[in-house]
């Protein structure tokens, strides 16, 4: 008997085998340490309405007028004395990251990539790729472990809008925020004390520095600070025994003139020195890799500031980027989204 079902016509486009597939995505940064390069990521980076909001008839101009005339020559210097032979730490480290878990992935057939949401290798462009490749499934995994609308909202933002343009669009699930997950906090207490092993007894005191964030956010119902202050506890009951005196918690890198999350970390950096702390450690655990924020503003000038006002040594311990702390957190994280799928 013959089937009355049609064969595939020969002009049929192509069609890959089905796969599972994870997409890994940081922030963002320059192409280069150069001021051309900077003014254009941060032309793409302060335009996105969930970073400023303030309405674009009223920011546009001072985003337009004065900032883009005089953030990036600024702001390339401090690249520039962070930058490496492979590139900007916070794009090196993520790809390490994509690369580490496509090994481990590898055994049960998943496909794993990476994007930037601003700057390259764009969200859409490797969405793009994924389906290409035969990706019907995919997990768009921020790598931040604290929610925020800044952050985590605006990536998921991107991804929309490059499926909208799709006609066939793949499945999708969202790496939930991880703040509070057993496996994160594990993650970073192992990785500081590999790290405080090396110096010459334990430190007199240990900050956790976030990224801050406009206090308002908090008000209108963002819950990013509160995340924070859930990691920092979570960590500080981990890392009591390892620091001889008080762990404390700040917000840096504060952007304009409104009113920031506060204690800042430029003023909590002061404060310890002069209560009398000499070694300190500093910590950023809100940021998955290393980058301008952590290596540039925390310890280079975040040592000085520490320095002047009476400290003696600050004790950056970096972030977990892609050592193998890292590496067993996101098989954790991913294998437990990916239930279902594999
Ligand atoms: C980790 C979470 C982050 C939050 C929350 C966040 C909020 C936020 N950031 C700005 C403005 C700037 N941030 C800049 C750099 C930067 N920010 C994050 C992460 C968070 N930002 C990272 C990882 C980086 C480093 C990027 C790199 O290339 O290494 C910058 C650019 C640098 C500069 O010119 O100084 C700006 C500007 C705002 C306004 C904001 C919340 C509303
Ligand atoms: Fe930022
Ligand atoms: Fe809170």
């Amino acid at each position: 008997m013959t089937s009355a079902i049609p064969a595939r016509p020969s002009d049929h486009p192509a069609i890959a085998q089905p796969k599972v597939g994870v997409l890994f995505v940081n922030l963002g940064t320059p192409d280069a340490p150069e001021a051309g390069a900077v003014k254009r990521y941060l032309r793409e980076f302060l335009s996105d309405r969930r970073v400023v909001e303030i309405p674009p008839i009223l920011w546009q101009p001072i985003l337009r007028g004065i900032i883009l005339n005089t953030r990036p020559k600024k702001s390339a210097h401090a690249y520039a004395q962070i930058w490496t032979e492979q590139g900007s730490p916070l794009a090196v480290h993520t790809r390490a990251v994509a690369e580490a878990m496509a090994s481990v992935l590898a055994a049960k057939g998943v496909v794993v990539d990476w994007a930037m949401r601003y700057g390259n290798p764009s969200i859409a462009s490797r969405l793009a790729a994924m389906k290409a490749a035969g990706c019907e499934r995919i997990l768009f995994a921020p790598l931040y472990p604290q929610y925020s609308g800044a952050t985590t909202a605006t990536a998921v933002d991107a991804l929309g809008a490059a499926l909208a343009k799709m006609r066939w669009q793949p499945a999708i699930r969202t790496l939930p925020p991880y703040h509070d997950e057993p496996a994160y906090i594990d993650a970073l207490s192992i990785s500081a004390r590999r790290h405080l092993a090396a110096l010459d007894g334990k430190p007199d005191a240990l900050l956790l520095t976030f990224h801050g964030m406009p206090e308002r956010t908090l008000h209108l119902g963002d819950p990013y600070h509160c995340h924070c202050v859930k990691t920092a506890r979570l960590l500080s009951e981990a890392l009591a025994a390892d620091i001889s005196g008080p762990i404390e918690l700040s917000f840096q890198s504060r952007f304009g003139r409104a009113k920031w999350l506060e204690p800042s970390t430029e003023a909590k950096l002061a404060e310890l020195a002069q209560r009398g702390v000499k070694r300190l450690a500093v910590m950023a655990p809100g940021f998955s890799a290393d980058c301008l924020e952590t290596l540039e503003e925390i310890a280079l000038r975040g040592r000085d500031t520490f320095r002047a006002a009476g400290g003696e040594y600050l004790y950056y311990l970096p972030c977990i980027n892609a050592d193998s702390e890292a590496i067993r957190l996101y098989e954790t994280l991913i294998t437990q989204q990916l239930a279902g799928w594999i």
